[in-house]
C-alpha cells in the first residue's frame, strides 16, 4: 500500500481526533472569547490564573488591580471572572445596573450541593425577590431589639470560663475558637430556636423561650461537626475534593466525577456526600417537626418559626411553593453558614487589632466605661447611638480584614460595565477587599486608624460613599448586617468591661490568613487575657 495515502478508516480517526481537539479548545476558550477585550494577565491553559493565588495569597487582586486597573479578568481555571476593583464601578454593578446583574454566579464548590443552592444566596430572579421580601420582615428593628437578652445570655455563657477563680491573668486563649462557638450558638438560637450549647452552660434567658427541647450533647456536636466539615470543604483554590477541582478546571467533568466519586468510600467526595446528606436529613427533621407541632411554635421568635408562620398566613399559593420544606431548611441552614464564620471572624479581628494598639484600646475603654451603670446591658438603640468610637473601631477592623473580599454576581443579559460590553452569563465579581486597601480612599491603608471614620475629618468627607462595602451593596447586600453588628458590639462591651487582651507569645507575626468560602485565620487568634477588675 502507498504510505502517502490514508485509508478511509485513518481519515475518519483523524477527523474525529481533530473535531474532539477543536471542540475541547472551543469549550475551554468560549467563555474567554466574549470578555477578551477586558485586560488581564496571560492565562495558563486549564488552570487560568489559579497559580497567582498561590503566589500572592489573598493580596492577588490588589496586585492585579495596580497593574490592570479598576476592571480586569481573572480566570479560575476555564472560567473568567470580571473583577471590579473601583467604588464607582461597584455602585454601577450593584445598584445602577442591578436589573441586568441581579443574581450570583454559582461557583463549582456549590454546584454539587442542593443544600447550599436553595438558600437566599444562590436563588435567582423572582424566587429570590419573593424569598428576600418575606425574610426581610424578620430583620425589622423591633425584632432585632428583642434579641439583645438572648445574645447577652450567650455572651455571658461563652466568656464565663474567663471569670473562673482558676483563671489567672495572662492565661492564653484561642479567642477565635471562643468567638466561633459564641457566634454559632447565637445564630443557632436565632435561626432554629435550638440551643447548640457550644458556649458553655446555657443561661436562663437563652433557655426560657426555648420551645424546642435542648438536644443531647452528642447529637448537637455531631450536627456542628457536619456543618463545619461541609462548610470548610467549600474551597475556592485547588485544595478541595477531586470533583470540585475538576469543576474549576473542566466544569463539564465535575458532575460525572462527582457521581462516581461520591460512591467510592474514603474519597473526600464520598465524605462530603455523606455529611451533606446527614445534614439535610437533620434539617428536614427539624423543619418537619416544627410544621407538625403547629401551635407550639406560634409565639417563637426564631427565624424558622417566623418563616413557617409567614408561609401559613399567606393566602398565596406561590408563597407556599416558594417556601417548600426543602427551601425552608436551606434558607434556615444558610443563616448558620452565613452568620457564624463571618461574625466570629470580625469579632476576633477587632480584638486582635485592638490588642496591638493601646492608644485605640484606651479611647474605646473610656467610651465603654462612660456608659453607666456598669451592669446595665445596652439596648439596641444604645448600641446604635451611644458608642460612636466603638463603631469606628469595628468599621476599621472590617476594612483592615475584609472577611468577604469578593462578592459574586452574574449578568442576566448583555450589559456595558466600565466601558466593556459583557455578554449574558458573565461572572462579575466585586472586590470589597481591594477597595478597602485603596490609598485613594484610605490613605496609609496598612495602618489601623479608627479615626479615619471621624465624620468631621477630611478623609471621611473626601471618601467615595461605597469605598467600604464589607456587607456588599445594593438590593442583594447582606441581610444579616444589623444582626451581626448588634452581636459584635454587645460582645465587645461585655468583654472590655472586664478584660483587656494582648497578643500571646505563640501568636504568629504577621497574622496569617487563609481563603475558604470566606477569609479565616490560619492558626487562630491567640491572646493573653488580663482582668480589669
Ligand atoms: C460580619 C458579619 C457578616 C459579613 C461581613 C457578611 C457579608 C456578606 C456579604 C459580603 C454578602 C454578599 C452581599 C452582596 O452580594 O452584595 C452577604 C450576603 C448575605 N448574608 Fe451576610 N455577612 C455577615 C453576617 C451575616 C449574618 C449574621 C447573616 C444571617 C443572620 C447573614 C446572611 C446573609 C445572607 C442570607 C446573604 C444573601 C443575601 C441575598 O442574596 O439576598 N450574613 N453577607
Amino acid at each position: 500500500m502507498d504510505p502517502t495515502f490514508l485509508t478511509a478508516n485513518q481519515i475518519w480517526w483523524w477527523i474525529m481526533t481533530m473535531s474532539l481537539a477543536g471542540g475541547l479548545l472551543v469549550y475551554l476558550y468560549a467563555p474567554y472569547w466574549g470578555v477578551r477585550r477586558v485586560p488581564g494577565p496571560v492565562t495558563v491553559p486549564l488552570i487560568g490564573h489559579i497559580h497567582l493565588l498561590a503566589k500572592y495569597g489573598p493580596d492577588v487582586f490588589s496586585v492585579l488591580a495596580k497593574h490592570y486597573g479598576p476592571i480586569f479578568r481573572f480566570h479560575m481555571g476555564r472560567q473568567p471572572l470580571i473583577i471590579i476593583a473601583d467604588a464607582e464601578l461597584c455602585r454601577e454593578v450593584g445598584i445602577k445596573k442591578f436589573k441586568d446583574i441581579p443574581n450570583r454566579s454559582i461557583p463549582s464548590p456549590i454546584s454539587a450541593s442542593p443544600l447550599h443552592q436553595k438558600g437566599l444566596f444562590f436563588t435567582r430572579d423572582s424566587r429570590w425577590s419573593t424569598m428576600r421580601n418575606t425574610i426581610v420582615s424578620v430583620y425589622q428593628p423591633s425584632h432585632l431589639a428583642g434579641l439583645v437578652p438572648m445574645m447577652q445570655a450567650f455572651i455571658e455563657s461563652a466568656t464565663s470560663s474567663l471569670e473562673s477563680p482558676s483563671t489567672k491573668d495572662n492565661q492564653e486563649i484561642t479567642f477565635s475558637n471562643l468567638s466561633l462557638k459564641l457566634a454559632t450558638d447565637v445564630i443557632g438560637k436565632a435561626a432554629f430556636g435550638v440551643d447548640f450549647g457550644l458556649s458553655g452552660a446555657a443561661k436562663s434567658a437563652a433557655s426560657q423561650e426555648d420551645s424546642t427541647k435542648r438536644k443531647s450533647g452528642d447529637e448537637v456536636s455531631d450536627f456542628i461537626n457536619q456543618h463545619t466539615y461541609s462548610t470548610t470543604q467549600l474551597k475556592m483554590d485547588l485544595s478541595g475534593s477531586l470533583s470540585i477541582i475538576m469543576g474549576q478546571l473542566v466544569p463539564f467533568l465535575q458532575e460525572p466525577f462527582w457521581q462516581v466519586l461520591k460512591r467510592v468510600p474514603g474519597t473526600i467526595d464520598w465524605k462530603v456526600e455523606q455529611t451533606n446528606r446527614k445534614l439535610s436529613e437533620r434539617l428536614n427533621e427539624i423543619v418537619a417537626k416544627r410544621i407538625k407541632d403547629g401551635s407550639s411554635w406560634a409565639r417563637s421568635k426564631d427565624f424558622l418559626s417566623l418563616i413557617l408562620r409567614a408561609r401559613e398566613e399567606s393566602s398565596s399559593k406561590i408563597h407556599q411553593t416558594i417556601f417548600s420544606p426543602d427551601y425552608v431548611s436551606a434558607v434556615t441552614y444558610e443563616h448558620l453558614l452565613a452568620g457564624s464564620a463571618t461574625t466570629s471572624f470580625t469579632l476576633s479581628a477587632v480584638v486582635y487589632l485592638v490588642s496591638g494598639h493601646p492608644e485605640v484600646e484606651k479611647k474605646m475603654l473610656e467610651e465603654i466605661d462612660g456608659f453607666r451603670p456598669r451592669e446595665l446591658i445596652p439596648t439596641a438603640s444604645d448600641l446604635q447611638t451611644k458608642f460612636p468610637y466603638l463603631d469606628k473601631v469595628v468599621k476599621e477592623a472590617m476594612r483592615f480584614y475584609t472577611v468577604s473580599p469578593l462578592v459574586a454576581r452574574e449578568t442576566s443579559r448583555r450589559v456595558e460595565v466600565g466601558g466593556y460590553i459583557l455578554p449574558k452569563g458573565t461572572w462579575v465579581w466585586l472586590a470589597p477587599g481591594v477597595l478597602a486597601k485603596d490609598p485613594k480612599n484610605f490613605p496609609e491603608p496598612e495602618k489601623f486608624k479608627p479615626e479615619r471614620f471621624d465624620p468631621n475629618g477630611e478623609e471621611e468627607k473626601r471618601r467615595h460613599p461605597y469605598a467600604l462595602i464589607p456587607f456588599g451593596i445594593g438590593p442583594r447586600a447582606c441581610i444579616g448586617q444589623k444582626f451581626s453588628l448588634q452581636e459584635i458590639k454587645l460582645s465587645l462591651i461585655h468583654l472590655y468591661r472586664r478584660y483587656v487582651f494582648r497578643h500571646a507569645p505563640s501568636m504568629e507575626k504577621p497574622l496569617e490568613l487563609q481563603y475558604g468560602i470566606v477569609l479565616n485565620f490560619k492558626h487562630g487568634v491567640k491572646l493573653r487575657v488580663i482582668h480589669r477588675i
